[in-house]
């Protein structure tokens, strides 16, 4: 039942898989800790008690194990996640094993990144498609800088579930005072950083307490649940909460007849009848049927590979996206970004590069703006990125580009950069909005009479006041200050 994949973090859809949720879709987690904190051992835990594990693995397991460390004759479960190393392959790809099980009421896929250089890649690829993250800290150790280092990517990421998974609770004799010490603290680090729903569990992943089954035994003042019980009831984050989105990545023309726009529908929905809108172009069309590889089908959501076919003749390239009319992505040529460095060089102010989002390749000058410090969870002003840095950064393009923010999907928020001399991918990255810039109201005579918010300029643009009397002498010389009144009447 276990699998494994690499991927990169262009790959930030999810990769797929076989099994078929018994009551919803799988649930998507990652494991973080620290060096020994006993991340393999809780995977491999959660694999073995939940019966993933083949009877293969099982026996090997045991014959492996057979004189290892533990002295308690138990399996070695971190020997599970093994064949992992052998499969680290070079350049930008990413590690990341995917792990699956589950239990009568859930599935569930677990990312497993391992590698401690390159850690802030992996693990950013890992939480990319992530609903929860389960942090790990030793019990007699408590949190370390870097508990706060993977909260702060979890976060960054998107994850607003966590689990903290205080373990080798059996080698503090199951002392509750230190445990609810470490869930004090890490609530309080979890809030700082927008996290409400947090679950702290005392765990001993070796003997399995408060894994899968209970630990009432050796700690009766833990009345809470287990980790497997926090998972089954944790919510799956939802790439739909904005409209039809559809990269298109081919367009098939078999007949003179037939022209079909196909692609991966990267959220929402879209059945024939709908209005949706060509982008950039902005051409308006409405859908004539809904083609899959050997049905017509009468709808089609999230995670589909499709084809559309329009009801009349628009040019649709390569790149484009059909989106649906009434919840459209944001359209412009400066957006705000967060991205992770991954190459040597960084990222260097100014430096143009091209940006791939889904099916879209197109050139953009990036400028780092700040950089995350991740011990003490703040942004530092700075125009440069190095390696593994978290940073934010103005993303301009010489064309239109069309992205969602991250936050609303994962798909249509998310890009690549690759140098263009070295071909070398660069930094993955989440868009998190329009850029914010000033803008001003120009008079025809291209003088600008006022600076204000680029959002605010176009809303001023749209009304009647000024698209009526853009030309006209009197809006021409508008002081700053009447502009400021018209404003003010128009936020009333
Ligand atoms: N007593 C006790 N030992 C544990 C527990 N969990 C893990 N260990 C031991 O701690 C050591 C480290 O565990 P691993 O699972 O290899 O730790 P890890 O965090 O995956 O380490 P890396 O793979 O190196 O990152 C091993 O010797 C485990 O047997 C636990 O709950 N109790």
């Amino acid at each position: 039942m276990t699998a494994s994949a690499t991927a990169t973090i262009a790959a930030l859809p999810a990769v797929e898989t076989e099994r078929v949720a018994r009551d919803s879709r799988p649930l998507r987690l990652i494991t973080c800790g620290s060096v020994d904190d006993g991340k393999s051992t809780l995977i491999g835990r959660l694999l073995w008690d939940t019966k993933a594990v083949k009877e293969d693995q099982a026996a090997t397991l045991k014959r492996d194990s057979s004189g290892q460390q533990n002295d308690l004759g138990l399996p070695d479960f971190a020997l599970l996640l093994d064949g992992l190393q052998a499969e680290r392959e070079q350049g930008i790809t990413i590690d990341v094993a995917y792990r699956y099980f589950s239990t009568d009421r859930r599935s569930f896929i677990v990312a497993d990144t391992p590698g401690h250089e390159q850690y802030t890649r992996n693990m950013a690829t890992g939480a990319s498609t992530a609903d929860l993250a389960v942090l790990l800290v030793d019990a007699r150790v408590g949190l370390l800088e870097q508990t706060r280092r993977h909260a702060t990517i979890a976060t960054l990421m998107g994850i607003r579930q966590f689990v903290l998974a205080v373990n080798k609770i059996d080698l503090t004799g199951y002392d509750r005072a230190r445990f609810e010490a470490i869930s004090h603290e890490f609530k309080e680090l979890a809030l700082s950083l927008g996290v409400k729903q947090v679950t702290a569990i005392p765990v001993s992943a070796l003997k399995g307490e408060n894994v899968v089954y209970d630990g009432r035994a050796a700690m009766p003042w833990y009345e809470g649940p287990t980790l497997v019980e926090t998972l089954e009831k944790a919510t799956v984050r939802s790439n739909q909460t904005v409209g039809f989105r559809l990269p298109v990545q081919r367009v098939s023309r078999p007949g003179e007849s037939f022209r079909g726009y196909q692609g991966t529908v990267a959220g929402g929905a879209v059945k024939p009848g709908d209005s949706v809108v060509v982008l950039p172009s902005g051409i308006v069309a409405n859908v004539k049927q809904i083609v899959t590889f050997d049905l017509v089908r009468n709808a089609a959501v999230a995670g589909d590979a499709i084809t559309l076919v329009l009801d009349r003749q628009v040019d649709v390239a390569r790149g484009d996206m059909i989106v649906s009319i009434d919840s459209q992505p944001m359209t412009g040529r400066r957006f705000d970004a967060q991205l992770v460095a991954l190459q040597p060089d960084g990222i260097e102010p100014g430096k143009r590069y091209w940006l791939k989002s889904g099916s879209r390749r197109q050139r953009v000058t990036v400028a780092p703006t700040s950089q995350l410090d991740l011990k003490s969870g703040k942004w530092n002003a700075a125009d440069k990125l190095s390696m593994n840095a978290i940073g934010k950064v103005a993303l301009t393009f010489d064309e239109q580009a069309i992205f969602d923010t991250y936050e609303q999907n994962r798909t249509t928020g998310a890009f690549i950069l690759i140098d263009p001399d070295t071909h070398n991918t660069v930094a993955g990255g989440m868009v998190t909005g329009r850029h914010a810039e000033l803008g001003g109201i120009h008079t025809g005579d291209e003088r600008v009479i006022l600076s204000l918010p680029a959002d605010l300029a176009e809303k001023l643009m749209a009304t009647e006041i000024f698209s009526s009397r853009r030309h006209d002498a009197d809006v021409r010389h508008t002081s700053a200050g009447k502009a400021s009144e018209l404003l003010a009447d128009l936020d009333r």
